[in-house]
């Protein structure tokens, strides 16, 4: 089927200015989510513009107007992952190349940084609320494509965000020589497929021996390897936000793991507990989350980037009220009042 998105759509974008005057638009604290929803292609048409790729790689407006709209399109409307989440990730990936100084001080080129913002408004395009092991399990047409190599739902989203490239007026890198373009398809690819969590978790062992040698800034090898933890830290950004964030990050993802564990169990096939409402506890899955997972990562952002050290902090003040809403959960759930509305 052929999205349409309508010229007047483009030109309302292209006019916008972000009179909207936010401020600390720029800052780590600053909660993407926060932006009014109608304003936020405006916001990624700002940040574009501010990190200099429109001048440099001559892309035309009207082109990249089209191709975020097409973006947007291309989400659902799921509890997580929908334009939102999309959103949010660019909006780390401008805050890291802005706060990082990452062009400035030569850990990406110029390419690299303008195929990283492209690849996190991209990395979730059509997803559908269910997960790699869904698709698997339950032989989807996502499966019958990509269940061979892994990664089935990441090279799903690749395969949308090529097809948007290559719809007309939308290809955003057709300014790029040809070899700065397949450079730039090899990036995103690299950067999409990173997003798969069960992926970051063989990664991150390498991750940590790279900065632990030092990071060398001409090694393609730990180029690749900076590239994948930065989309993590991306994908992953709302942790470090306020708790407030935190909290109604967690309800939508629960809700999302919780209806496919619903569907798992109308199928016939017993969910993990992660995704069974009867049994997970979310105060501990996301202490664990975030000690196995979240604190790991960002430690090493900030063990390259001193700046992100605030980051942790935060994170590690989140997983604190996730350890004392266990004690709640566990106290309340004994009443039978299991729901998240019991935490501040
Ligand atoms: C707050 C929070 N909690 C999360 C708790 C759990 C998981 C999760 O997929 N766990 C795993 C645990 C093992 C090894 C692999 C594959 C499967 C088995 C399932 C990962 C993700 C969570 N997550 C994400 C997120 C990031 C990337 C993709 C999808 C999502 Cl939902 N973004 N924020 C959160
Ligand atoms: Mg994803
Ligand atoms: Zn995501």
């Amino acid at each position: 089927y052929h999205m349409k998105v309508e010229a007047e759509a483009v030109q309302t974008l292209l006019n916008c200015r972000d009179d909207h005057n936010i401020k600390d638009f720029d800052q780590f604290h600053f909660s993407p989510r926060n932006v009014p929803y109608r304003h936020m292609p405006c916001y990624i048409l700002k940040m574009f513009d501010e990190l200099g790729f429109i001048r440099y790689y001559r892309i035309k407006r009207t082109t990249l107007a089209r191709f975020i709209l097409f973006v947007k399109k291309g989400y659902r409307d799921a509890p997580y992952h929908n334009w939102i989440h999309a959103f949010s990730v660019a909006h780390f990936g401008y805050l890291m190349i802005k706060n990082f100084n990452l062009v400035k001080d030569g850990y990406m080129t110029q390419l690299h940084a303008l195929v990283f913002l492209v690849s996190c408004l991209c990395h979730d395009i059509d997803h559908r609320g269910t997960n790699n092991s869904f698709q698997t399990k339950c032989g989807t047409v996502l499966a019958s494509l990509y269940s061979s190599e892994g990664s089935v739902m990441e090279r799903h989203h690749l395969a949308q965000s090529m097809c948007i490239l290559n719809t007309d007026g939308c290809n955003i890198f057709e300014g790029l020589t040809s070899e700065e373009y397949s450079e730039a398809l090899d990036i995103l690819r690299n950067n999409i497929l990173s997003t798969d969590l069960a992926s970051h978790f063989r990664a991150a062992e390498n991750q940590r021996e790279m900065i632990d040698q030092g990071y060398d800034k001409n090694d393609p090898k730990h180029q690749k390897l900076l590239h994948a933890m930065l989309m993590t830290c991306c994908d992953l950004s709302d942790q470090t936000k306020h708790w407030r964030i935190t909290k109604k990050t967690a309800e939508q993802i629960y809700d999302e793991f919780f209806s496919q564990g619903d569907l798992e169990k109308s199928m016939g096939t017993a969910p993990i507990e992660m995704m069974d409402r009867e049994r997970a506890s979310i105060p501990d899955l996301q202490v664990q989350f975030i000690t196995n997972l979240v604190l790991p990562l960002f430690s090493n952002l900030a063990a390259l980037f001193p700046a992100a050290q605030i980051l942790v902090d935060v994170i590690m003040k989140n997983r604190e009220i996730w350890k004392m809403a266990k004690n709640v959960f566990q106290t309340y759930s004994e009443t039978g009042v299991k729901c998240m509305d019991i935490l501040l």
